[in-house]
């Protein structure tokens, strides 16, 4: 087996269906954070990931799984994004359902097929250093693994999984292969303090590439009402009885994330094998990451996002993001977070980006999905 074998049976899958509450009010139901240009480079996240993609073994093997309201959204975004490449979803369901039906329709389609997921909401400009690491998961893949892409931490950030990284793996092409001897999905932040202190944890790059069958495997393992529900649905897939048994068996699915099916019972059983990155990664989850990204880290200046931003600014830094063409002045404020759009203002500091969500929580709870 060549490594040529191995990227041939390649295909990428781009679940696009978070939607990104840390950033509300630019994140919506209806524009959630992978449709918005969040680098000023002219592109969504969305078309970044695709154009990360593509270059690996092309556009016509790439899938996307999102919901029913993103359709017509998504393929503006991807016009080479081909039909049958296309999985809607009625509701979300979480990472599993998403990742493990297209695993399994396109393990009916092509029975060796190796796949590769990857968030459709993050930065990696590095794309061939993005490209190198995911050739040597597929090969690691191709042994056997279910295979991750690791990112170093620079803090005990709560919102992640973390890789206890183990031994080197002999995989003949994958010099840089490591096993993992545990993998634990968002700790609390003694615990991320203790892993980051240690040295040797490696965050979770929220990228998984498998072949499609060994994935399924480790689903029907720990999770065989979810696997049985998502096979349903993928022997139905390519005929005309997909609508009335996704109708069926979507509402039943269980709402889960693939890091628990899948990842950490992987990890616990010597299945789970990781690639260190050795590109830049961010995953852009918060207000204050933006602000970083466009100030190109320095805390000084004030990041102006908005195509028809009018912003006065005297000694002030942080981020705007002008979602009209209201004129904003700031004058003396130091990292600050102003997010302005027609119907929902928010106002917080670089420090408390992270409790961006509990508004969204309160919101959720006393009915306001107007705004949501
Ligand atoms: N289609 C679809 N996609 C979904 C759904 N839920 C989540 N996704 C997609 O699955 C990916 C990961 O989901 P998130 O909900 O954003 O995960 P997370 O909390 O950020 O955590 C994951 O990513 C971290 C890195 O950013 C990892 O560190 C962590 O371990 C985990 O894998 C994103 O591309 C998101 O759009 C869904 O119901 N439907």
């Amino acid at each position: 087996m060549t490594t040529q074998d191995s990227l041939d049976r390649f295909y990428s899958i781009i679940p696009a269906g978070g939607i990104g509450s840390r950033l509300w009010p630019l994140s919506r139901a209806d524009a959630p954070k992978f449709l918005h240009d969040l680098t000023g480079s002219g592109s969504t996240l969305l078309r970044g990931t695709w154009d990360r993609l593509a270059p690996l073994n092309g556009e016509q093997r790439i899938m996307v799984v999102t919901g029913r309201a993103h359709r017509a959204a998504v393929e503006k975004q991807l016009p080479a994004l081909l039909d049958h490449n296309v999985v809607l979803e009625s509701e979300p369901k979480d990472s599993t359902a998403a990742i493990g039906l297209a695993a399994a329709i396109l393990r009916r389609r092509e029975p060796d097929v190796i796949i590769g997921s990857f968030a459709a909401d993050h930065v990696i400009a590095d794309t061939r250093g993005f490209g190198r690491a995911v050739r040597e998961a597929i090969v690691v893949a191709d042994a056997g693994y279910i295979t991750t892409i690791g990112i170093t931490p620079t803090e005990p950030a709560i919102g992640f999984g973390y890789i206890h990284v183990g031994g080197a793996l002999p995989v003949e092409g994958a010099p840089s292969a490591r096993m993992v001897e545990s993998f634990v999905e968002k700790p609390d932040l003694e615990t991320a303090e203790q892993y980051v202190a240690g040295g040797d944890y490696l965050w979770n790059g929220g990228m998984f590439i498998s072949r499609a069958d060994r994935l399924l495997e480790q689903l029907g393992e720990t999770s065989p009402a979810l696997l049985a529900g998502i096979e349903e649905l993928a022997e139905a897939w390519d005929t005309p009885r997909r609508g009335a048994v996704v109708d069926a068996v979507w509402p039943s699915l269980e709402k889960i994330a693939i890091d628990y099916t899948v990842a950490e019972p992987a990890a616990a059983s010597g299945r789970l094998a990781v690639i260190p990155g050795d590109f830049d990664w961010d995953d852009v989850g918060d207000f204050a990451s933006i602000a970083k990204l466009h100030s190109g880290g320095r805390k000084s200046d004030l990041a102006i996002l908005g195509e028809n931003a009018r912003v006065l600014a005297d000694a002030s830094s942080g981020i705007v993001v002008a979602g009209s063409d209201r004129l904003i002045s700031l004058i003396g404020v130091n990292d600050i977070i102003v997010v302005d759009t027609p119907d929902a203002l928010l106002v917080t500091t670089t420090a408390n980006a992270q409790r961006v969500k509990s508004v969204v929580d309160a919101l959720k709870l006393s009915g306001r999905s107007d705004v949501l």
